[in-house]
C-alpha cells in the first residue's frame, strides 16, 4: 500500500530516487536506469540543471535546434527553437525562406509596459480611502526607491499607480494597480518586490490614519502579484507583398491569398477553429520562448488572455487584401527577459540568446512574435493547399520508425520508399512488415 511521505524533499537524490523505484515502479531496473543514464556527466553541469527547481531526479532533454533565412526589419537572423514536435522547425525554416525573397518580417513593439496588483480588502468610506490615497502615495513610491533605484538608472521602474475600486465585483475589494516598466529583464520577481513592499507600507499607514474609524483602520491585504496579462506589453509582426508573388501549388496568387484570408477569417470567427490556428502560432512562440530560457507558462497565459480580450476567443492573426497586396499579421502581449531568469543561467539559454546577437527585451519581442507568424503562415498555407499531414507525417517518419524500432538499413530503404508515398503510421507499419517478412 503507497503510504504518505514525510521528508521526501530532505533525501538525496539517490534517496530519492530509490524511494520512488520502491513505491510506484516495482523496483523496474530499467526505470531507474533511464532516470540515471539522462545526468551530465560533467557533475557542476548536472548540479546546476538540479538546483534550477526542486526534487530534481533526472534531467529531461528537449531537441535544441535552428531555423535560418529569418529577414527581420533588413537584419539576417537564426533562431534557435527548443521543440519536440516534428515539423515545426521545419516549418518556420521554410516560411522564412519564402518571406526572405518578399521584403522579409517588420516588427515593431507597440508598447512595453507590465502590471502587477496589490488586492486588499476595505470595508468602510470610499472617499475616505481615496483621500488616503492620494496622501500616502509619495511615502509609498519612497518605500520602494531602494528597489526600484537601478532599474530607473535604466530608464525603468514604477511607471504609474492606481486605486481601484472594486467593490461592484466582490464587496470590499479594491486594488493598487500599479505599472511598470523593467526594460531587458522580464520583471516578475522585481515587480512582486516592489508590490509586496507597497503593501506592507499601505497596511501600516493605514493602521495609523488618523481619519480612518477602527474598522477601516483594519485594511486587510490578500495578495501582492504581477499580473501575467500585459496588454500594454505588445509587439506587432507583419508580412506583405504583392499577390503575383503568392502562386502556389498551381493556384494563382488571386486565389491563394483570398484561400488564406478566408481561412483567417475562420478563425477569426470560430472558436474551435481559433483555438488550434492560435496553437500553431505557439508552436513558434514557446520554442523560441524556451530555447531562450524565458518563461513560456507566462507568456501563454498572456497571449490566449489576449486572444480573448473581445469576450469571445479568436484569431491572434490577421489578414487582408488591398490593392493587388496581401498583408498577414499579428499582434500579442510578451514579457519576456534577455536577462534574470534563466537567461544567463542556462548554457543553451546564453547560447541561444548569443545567436540571437544578444538582443533587448524588445528585440527578443520582436524574433519571437515574427517566430510565431512564420509558424501560422506555414501551417496555414499547409493546410490550404496540401493538407497538414503531407509535410508533417514526412518528418514524423522518424518518430514512428523509432517506434517501431526500426534498423539504420531499414530506415535508410523506408525514408527513400516515403519520398513519394504518403506517410501513415499504418502505412509505415505495412512497409516494415513486407521488409522484415
Ligand atoms: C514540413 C514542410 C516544411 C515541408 O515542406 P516541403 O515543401 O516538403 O519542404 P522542402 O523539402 O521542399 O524544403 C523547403 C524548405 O523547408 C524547410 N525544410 C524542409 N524539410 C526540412 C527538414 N527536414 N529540416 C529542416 N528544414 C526543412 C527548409 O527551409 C527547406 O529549405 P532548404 O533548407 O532545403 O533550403 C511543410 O509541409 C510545412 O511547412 N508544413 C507545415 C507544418 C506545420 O505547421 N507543422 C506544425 C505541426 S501541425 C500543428 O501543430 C499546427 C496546426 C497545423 O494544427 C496549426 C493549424 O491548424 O493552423
Ligand atoms: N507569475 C509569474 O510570471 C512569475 C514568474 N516568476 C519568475 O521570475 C523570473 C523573472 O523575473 P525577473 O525579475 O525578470 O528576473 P530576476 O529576478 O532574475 O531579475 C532580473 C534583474 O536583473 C537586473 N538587471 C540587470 N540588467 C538589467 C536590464 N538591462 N534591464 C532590466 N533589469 C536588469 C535587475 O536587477 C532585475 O531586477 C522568471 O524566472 C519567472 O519564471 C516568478 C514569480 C511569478
Amino acid at each position: 500500500m503507497i503510504t504518505l511521505i514525510s521528508g521526501f524533499s530532505k533525501l538525496s537524490k539517490e534517496e530519492k530516487i530509490e524511494w520512488l523505484s520502491q513505491t510506484y515502479l516495482a523496483n523496474n531496473k530499467d526505470a531507474r536506469e533511464i532516470l540515471t543514464q539522462y545526468w551530465n556527466p560533467d557533475s557542476s553541469l548536472q548540479q546546476l540543471h538540479e538546483e534550477f527547481t526542486e526534487n530534481t531526479l533526472s534531467n529531461y532533454y528537449l531537441p535544441f535546434g535552428l531555423a535560418p533565412n529569418f529577414l527581420i526589419n533588413d537584419r539576417l537572423y537564426a533562431i534557435p527553437m527548443a521543440i519536440e514536435e516534428s515539423s515545426v522547425i521545419a516549418a518556420a525554416s521554410k516560411a522564412a525562406k519564402f518571406w526572405s525573397k518578399r521584403g522579409g518580417f517588420k516588427a515593431e513593439v507597440l508598447g512595453t509596459q507590465k502590471i502587477g496588483q496589490v488586492h486588499f480588502m476595505y470595508t468602510g468610506d470610499a472617499k475616505k480611502l481615496e483621500d488616503f490615497f492620494s496622501k500616502i502615495k509619495p511615502k509609498l513610491f519612497a518605500a520602494v526607491a531602494p528597489l526600484t533605484k537601478n532599474m530607473e538608472k535604466r530608464g525603468g521602474g514604477v511607471m504609474n499607480m492606481e486605486l481601484r475600486n472594486k467593490t461592484r465585483l466582490l464587496a470590499g475589494y479594491y486594488q493598487l494597480h500599479c505599472t511598470f516598466e523593467t526594460k531587458d529583464s522580464m520583471g516578475a520577481n522585481f515587480i512582486n518586490s516592489c508590490l509586496e513592499r507597497f503593501a506592507e507600507t499601505f497596511k501600516a499607514e493605514a493602521e495609523t490614519h488618523e481619519a480612518f474609524d477602527a474598522a477601516e483602520k483594519q485594511v486587510e491585504i490578500v495578495m501582492s502579484i504581477l499580473s501575467n496579462y500585459v496588454p500594454d506589453c505588445i509587439v506587432r509582426a507583419e508580412v506583405s507583398c504583392p499577390l503575383t508573388e503568392l502562386a502556389d501549388h498551381g493556384m494563382s496568387g488571386e486565389d491563394f491569398a483570398s484561400k488564406f484570408v478566408r481561412a483567417l477569417k475562420i478563425a477569426e470567427a470560430e472558436p474551435y477553429r481559433a483555438v488550434t490556428h492560435n496553437k500553431g502560432i505557439m508552436n513558434g512562440i514557446d520554442a523560441v520562448v524556451l530555447a531562450t530560457g524565458n518563461d513560456f507558462r507566462a507568456v501563454e497565459a498572456g497571449i490566449h488572455a489576449y486572444a480573448s480580450k473581445e469576450g469571445k476567443y479568436s484569431s491572434l492573426s490577421h489578414a487582408q487584401v488591398q490593392d493587388g497586396q496581401f498583408r498577414f499579421w499579428l499582434e500579442i502581449p510578451l514579457a519576456l527577459g534577455t536577462v534574470g531568469g534563466l537567461t544567463a543561467l542556462h548554457p543553451l539559454s546564453k547560447i541561444a540568446l548569443e545567436i540571437l546577437q544578444k538582443p533587448s527585451a524588445e528585440e527578443l519581442m520582436k524574433i519571437v512574435a515574427v517566430t510565431g507568424l512564420a509558424q501560422n503562415f506555414a501551417a496555414v498555407k499547409s493546410l490550404i493547399t496540401t493538407g497538414i499531414q503531407q509535410g508533417h507525417m514526412k518528418m514524423h517518419l522518424m518518430n514512428i520508425l523509432n517506434q517501431l524500432q526500426a534498423t539504420a538499413q531499414e530506415k535508410e530503404v523506408l525514408t527513400a520508399y516515403f519520398k513519394d508515398h504518403n506517410v501513415s503510421h499504418s502505412a509505415v507499419e505495412q512497409q516494415i512488415e513486407k521488409l522484415r517478412s
